[in-house]
């Protein structure tokens, strides 16, 4: 580990998390050899900060609702949540905040590890501390993102919580605002209303914008029922944090407090400090990368995952990663790059086929275009909805299931372009409707892909009959 001798790789990678261990492992795999470099935990937000531990404080609550919505069950659940063992369980998923694990899967992949700050110092170069590395074939920027906070008068000084702060908390506030409404808002809005906290969100538009707008409107029922209370179209104006609340003042001209405030208004890129400028590139910026993910006017610099704003998922910044490691190692070892939309060495998903979860409840469940993104790319669509409650595996699965369904087709192809689940417990029913957009399946194909009955899949059969038989 940081071997004084060794300072040339073939490959150096900025950034331990999901992203920058994908591309070296797959880098190494290829033949070649890698460094990561890491300022903080090998692992980086997903597994620390983001995905794991924000579904450990969103699981327990969920599994305690999901039970008292089947008679027999709830009449066993008499009890309330304990929410220090969530938070234990938490920690248990964090590892508690202790990277060991991950190091071991670092150096069992082959790869070496130096810790530190680094920072692009000319062509192929990283420093770190006074360590100066060199690559032989690729440098990959994958530094993340953190979280923005706007310019809303007095915030900063109000010591909001960012995501981080709500993910790893020890204790639980009385009471939380929460300013945005996107998925971080929506989720741990979710979290903390199942921990008993009176949780309010102030979304400065709708909840889950880019998404159908069913999902956000059942969004928001599901957090009011939860006890939330959810204020849509309204502005922060400004924030104070006094003795032991924070006062923020909205456009409506009212004013709430809250024990604490948790900014989730969207990620600002790592790029601040890592030394674009001796490069030509602006720091603070996102990166701009091709389909293989070289960074736009370079033929050794590569960026993966959250940086490039592609798309800032864990599994798409590791499937990007997937394609970066392979086409390194296939370009340092002169072997064929397969670079044409769907090859091997290109991330074509991100386009207009990426997966994603929202662990609310309902949950959504989304994947690919939605109605209005597939107008504004000029698709001839037709929109297919239905209600999941009335499929027989959804009345098994809970009394009064309530949820919906839209398929999104290409009226030209015939194919499917984007499906929205929103219902409790959906979340499995995406890796269908995602290999049915990736694999552009026919719609009289899928006529044939039977789901086993009385599963919530039916929910595939029904979309297909309100469609009508081609
Ligand atoms: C609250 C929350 C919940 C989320 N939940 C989900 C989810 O359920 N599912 C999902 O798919 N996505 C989720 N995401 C998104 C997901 O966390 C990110 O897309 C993912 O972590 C991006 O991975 P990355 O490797 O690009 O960056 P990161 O995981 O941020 O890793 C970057 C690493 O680089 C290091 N680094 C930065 N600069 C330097 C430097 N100069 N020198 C050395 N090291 C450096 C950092 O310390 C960090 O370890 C969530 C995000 C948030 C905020
Ligand atoms: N389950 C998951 O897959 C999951 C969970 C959490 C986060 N993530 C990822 O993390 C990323 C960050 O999530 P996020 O919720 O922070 O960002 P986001 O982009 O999803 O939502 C940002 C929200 O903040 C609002 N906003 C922006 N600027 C504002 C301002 N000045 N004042 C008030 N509101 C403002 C927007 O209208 C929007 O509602 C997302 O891209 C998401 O993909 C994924």
């Amino acid at each position: 580990m940081g071997g004084m001798a060794t300072t040339e790789y073939d490959v150096i990678v900025l950034g331990a998390g999901a992203v920058g261990e994908n591309v070296a492992d797959r880098a190494v795999k290829g033949g070649l050899t890698a460094v990561i470099v890491e300022s903080e935990l090998v692992g980086g937000e997903c597994s620390y900060w983001a995905c794991m531990p924000s579904k450990a404080l969103l699981r327990s609550a969920q599994v305690l609702r999901a039970a008292r919505r089947v008679p027999g069950a709830a009449q066993a659940v008499t009890g309330e949540l304990d929410v220090q063992a969530v938070l234990d369980r938490r920690d248990e998923f964090t590892s508690h905040w202790n990277d060991d694990g991950q190091v071991k899967w670092v150096e069992g992949a082959g790869i070496s590890l130096v810790r530190g700050h680094g920072r692009i110092t000319g062509e192929k170069q990283v420093t770190v501390g006074d360590q100066v590395l060199t690559a032989r074939h690729a440098v990959v920027i994958s530094t993340g993102s953190d979280s923005l906070i706007p310019d809303i008068p007095g915030l900063r000084d109000a010591d909001p919580w960012v995501s981080r702060d709500a993910t790893s908390a020890k204790t639980v506030p009385s009471s939380l605002a929460i300013i945005g409404g996107g998925v971080v808002a929506v989720e741990m809005a979710s979290a903390y209303a199942g921990f008993g906290t009176a949780v309010t969100v102030i979304a400065r538009s709708g909840l889950l914008e880019t998404m159908e707008p069913f999902a956000g409107e059942q969004v928001a029922d599901g957090l009011r029922e939860l006890g939330a209370t959810v204020l849509l179209n309204t502005e922060t104006k400004s924030v104070k944090r006094l003795d032991d609340e924070v006062v923020l003042e909205l456009s409506d001209g009212s004013s709430i407090s809250a024990q604490e405030v948790l900014v989730a208004t969207g990620r600002t890129p790592r790029t601040g400090d890592i030394g674009l400028e001796t490069i030509g590139l602006t720091p603070g910026s996102w990166l701009d990368v091709d389909d293989t993910l070289l960074v736009r006017g370079f033929d050794w610099l590569y960026a993966g995952g959250d940086v490039n704003h592609r798309a800032l998922l864990t599994h798409q910044g590791k499937y990007q990663a997937r394609a970066a490691g392979d086409v390194i190692a296939a370009r340092a070892n002169g072997k064929p790059v397969s670079d044409a939309p769907w090859g091997t060495h290109v991330a074509t998903a991100d386009h207009q086929a990426v997966p994603q979860v929202t662990f609310t409840d309902p949950e959504v469940a989304s994947i690919g275009l939605t109605a209005a993104a597939a107008e504004k790319a000029g698709y001839q669509t037709r929109v297919v909805d239905y209600e999941i409650g009335n499929v027989s595996g959804a009345a098994v699965h809970a009394d009064g299931y309530k949820g919906t369904a839209r398929m999104v087709v290409d009226e030209q192809r015939k194919v499917v372009l984007g499906v929205t689940f929103v219902g409790p417990d959906v979340s499995d029913l995406l890796q269908g409707a995602t290999i049915a957009v990736v694999g552009e399946v026919p719609l009289d194909r899928l006529w044939h892909a039977v789901p086993a009955y009385p599963t919530m899949n039916e929910i595939w059969l029904r979309l297909l009959e309100t469609y009508g038989r081609p």
